[in-house]
């Protein structure tokens, strides 16, 4: 049974900061008890922050790097090295300050990579690396934290409401065309592969967002508030700040331990 939680902080700044500070550990504890641990990055500004906050981390070389696996939930289909590119913001952020094993980063291509400007087949590629990753029963790893912004709409990753791309129901990786969110070509997982996840984190901060949080916690339709879907089969953790959740009604108290 998942549990739903919701955290809120005072401003966008301590959000990040306690967001990486959960990070350090809940990846710490992975590790203890499994050895090594992979976490789903997110683009866009809050999950860009945690990752410079977990880099500042005095804490952070708790995480034993070399047994960690870095995938992404979405990824702008634009060069490598435009500042575009989640997988760009994220290495200046964090990853290339500390010592992961580069064959444990598994980015999704970019548009002058190996697949050139076909993006369908940069979204099968990276279906091939999950399934690789999953093993033989299935075709998605069990990700052990999926981290996830959201649009005022109530987008995540790349999947936008009353889409094809947020209905689909059977690939776990998806291209995504003319996105309401500049760059217009992507590349992104989909709910069900999102849904692997053992915990996911919904990281938020702002006023715009806040219908978008209200409708998704009082369980708005999924293709129409896309995050709505984006469970974690045994925690869903939404972290916020205070403008982010000025419209949620119902007080969330964590479960008793
Ligand atoms: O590639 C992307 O654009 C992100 O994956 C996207 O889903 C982002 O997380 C949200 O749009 C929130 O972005 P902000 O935190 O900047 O509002």
């Amino acid at each position: 049974m998942s549990r739903t939680e919701v955290v809120v902080y005072e401003n966008p700044d301590l959000l990040a900061a306690a967001a990486a500070a959960r990070l350090v550990t809940r990846i710490v504890d992975v590790q203890a008890a499994r050895g090594a641990a992979s976490v789903v990055l997110t683009g866009g500004g809050t999950g860009i922050a945690v990752l410079r906050e977990l880099r500042e981390s005095s804490a952070r070389d708790a995480i034993d790097w070399s047994r960690l696996d870095i995938y992404w939930g979405d990824e702008r289909f634009v060069p490598a090295d435009s500042d575009e590119r989640n997988e760009k913001g994220a290495r200046e952020a964090l990853l290339d300050h500390v010592p992961l094993a580069p064959e444990r980063v598994h980015a999704m291509a970019p548009s002058d990579g190996e697949f050139g400007d076909d993006v369908d087949a940069a979204a099968e590629a990276y279906a091939k690396v999950l399934s690789d990753a999953a093993g033989p029963d299935a075709d998605v790893p069990e990700f052990d934290i999926m981290l996830l912004g959201l649009g005022g709409e109530g987008h995540t990753a790349s999947l936008f409401p009353e889409t094809a791309e947020v209905r689909e129901t059977q690939r776990s990786v998806v291209p995504v065309r003319d996105c309401p969110k500049p760059p217009p070509t992507r590349v992104s997982l989909t709910l069900p592969a999102i849904r692997r996840a053992r915990e996911v984190w919904l990281m938020t901060a702002g006023t715009a967002k806040a219908d978008a949080v209200a409708q998704a916690l009082a369980g708005a339709p999924e293709t129409q508030i896309p995050v709505s879907g984006a469970r974690g089969y045994r925690r869903t953790l939404w972290l916020l700040d205070r403008e982010a959740a000025g419209k949620l009604t119902k007080v969330y108290e964590p479960p008793a331990e």
